[in-house]
């Protein structure tokens, strides 16, 4: 049997680690057919690296007929071409999680996903423990909320920065809300909070605050949930986002694996 195609959307950093991974070994099912980015040249330099095709567009990447579609890119790539992939017949792994708080357009893809026998998987990112989760949420309403920790100079060029956040000495927080309101105004950073929210009490019910704390390094998430029986608090510090790559791999890898976990 031939191997399974994986086509990329993204060609930046978490794409490369992704690509690297299945070049060193970790993929063996798989092989890399074709990568979608925006700046032509260097979509046509990754492709060269990865021995891939580089597309111009998302027809000419679906005309590859991948047979999973991986996405490191924006919550606009995933906004625009989540369907023409599912109905191009491919699966599809996404990390841009913010574009499904829109609950109407969560909706859609998960309609057009079923219409095509085909699925979309949510990756872990830079959080996890979706499974108690969504088993805690299966056995009574549950309350959910998750905070994060961030260097006051990640907050750069968001609505959230103030020059007086690179003098601060103590932690400060510098958003409340709903994850639905905080990935409206971050929508590259918090991806993980509406991934966390759909796995729980849904994006408007999930509570989210937002630290700066100074001489902080990486992104640190706490993720608590409350129901009648279970009671859970998940912690997970990451010194780079490159876990959010390696949660792809760990996703393709469950998807084909014969033990799931
Ligand atoms: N769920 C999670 O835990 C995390 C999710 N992310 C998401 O992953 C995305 C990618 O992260 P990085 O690789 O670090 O970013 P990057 O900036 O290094 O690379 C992004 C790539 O996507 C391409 N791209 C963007 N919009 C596109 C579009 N509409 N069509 C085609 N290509 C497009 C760019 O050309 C670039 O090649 C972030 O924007 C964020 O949304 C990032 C970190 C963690
Ligand atoms: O890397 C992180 O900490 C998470 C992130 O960017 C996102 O959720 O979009």
């Amino acid at each position: 049997m031939g191997k399974i195609k994986l086509a990329l959307i993204g060609c930046g950093y978490l794409n490369e680690i992704v690509a690297n991974a299945l070049k060193d070994g970790y993929l063996p099912e798989y092989e890399l057919i074709a990568v979608l980015g925006k700046d032509s040249n260097r979509t046509k330099a990754f492709a060269e690296r990865h021995g891939c095709k580089a597309c111009a567009d998302i027809d000419e990447l679906m005309g590859m007929k991948p047979d999973f579609t991986a996405e490191a890119a924006s919550v606009k790539a995933i906004q625009e071409y989540s369907e023409t992939i599912l109905n191009g017949g491919s699966n599809l792994v996404v990390l841009s999680i913010g574009a499904f708080a829109d609950r109407e357009f969560y909706e859609r893809v998960k309609n057009t996903a079923a219409q095509n026998k085909r699925r979309v998987y949510i990756a872990s990112g830079a959080v996890g423990g979706f499974d108690v989760l969504r088993t805690a949420a299966l056995m009574s309403p549950i309350t959910a909320s998750i905070g994060a920790q961030k260097a006051p100079a990640s907050l750069k060029n968001t609505p959230l920065f103030t020059n007086e956040l690179m003098d601060i000495t103590v932690p400060q927080q510098v958003f409340s809300g709903t994850t639905k309101e905080a990935i409206a105004i971050l929508p590259t950073k918090v991806n993980v909070a509406i991934a966390t929210a759909l796995a729980s009490a849904g994006p408007e019910n999930t509570t989210m605050n937002i630290k700066a704390v100074p001489g902080f390094k990486g992104d640190e998430y706490k993720i608590e949930i409350q129901g009648e029986e279970v009671r859970a608090e998940l912690n997970i510090y990451s010194r780079t986002s490159a876990i959010a790559a390696w949660s792809v791999v760990e996703v393709l890898q469950n998807a084909v694996a014969p033990i799931v976990f």
